[in-house]
């Protein structure tokens, strides 16, 4: 499959979970162009959280407020959610470096049941995380942009990796995630 098809077939995908439902990938494509929302593939796509775009990123310096407790970031929150006593819990909660949270993470013993509800939980976070009015309206102003959590790091469940073998393939549970948030957004914001 060329890189240009594929990244149609993740667009049609992300663009469905952003609220364009029931249709046929192809039809879906078709109607996102005929309304100026997909050019020519990934132009009107925001593909990776860096630069500019940075602040999608759980990586982001901003505080997010879930079940009443602030942390530095929507990734401590998100690691801090695997550990299984308050130790590990305040040891991920306290990492200096959203970096460091995520190493923290990767190093306590995990829930049981935490690949079946790191999903939920990441929704959650994203969804205290974009409370915030700013990132809330900044979010809602990239409007219906397919957003891809593009990385080089071989991440191809929260997001596409884009490395040789690869080859810009992924879930990219963490940009659905995003739209939904932002879809959920819209729809409050029109009630
Ligand atoms: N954003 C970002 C990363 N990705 C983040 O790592 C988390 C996945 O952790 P795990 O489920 O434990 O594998 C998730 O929040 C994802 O967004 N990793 C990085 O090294 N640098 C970064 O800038």
């Amino acid at each position: 499959m060329s890189k240009s098809v594929d990244v149609e077939r993740i667009i049609a995908e992300t663009l469905r979970t952003a609220g364009v439902q029931g249709a046929h990938d192809a039809a879906i494509a078709e109607a996102l162009r005929n309304r100026g929302l997909l050019l020519d593939g990934i132009e009107t796509a925001i593909s990776g959280f860096s630069g500019e775009h940075r602040w999608l990123s759980n990586f982001w310096l901003s505080p997010v407020t879930l079940d009443g407790v602030t942390a530095a970031t929507a990734e401590h929150h998100y690691q801090a959610a695997k550990a299984m006593n308050t130790d590990d819990w305040s040891q991920v909660m306290s990492a200096e470096t959203p970096g460091a949270a995520k190493r923290a993470g990767s190093a306590i013993e995990a829930r049981d049941d935490w690949d079946d509800v790191k999903v939920q939980v990441m929704r959650r976070v994203t969804e205290a995380k974009f409370k915030y009015p700013d990132l809330a309206k900044r979010l809602l102003d990239t409007g219906h942009a397919p957003l891809i959590e593009e990385n080089h790091w071989h991440d191809t469940f929260w997001g596409v990796c884009s490395c040789d073998v690869h080859g810009y393939s992924g879930q990219n549970m963490l940009g659905r995630i995003l739209m939904d948030v932002r879809q959920s957004l819209r729809v409050k914001l029109s009630a």
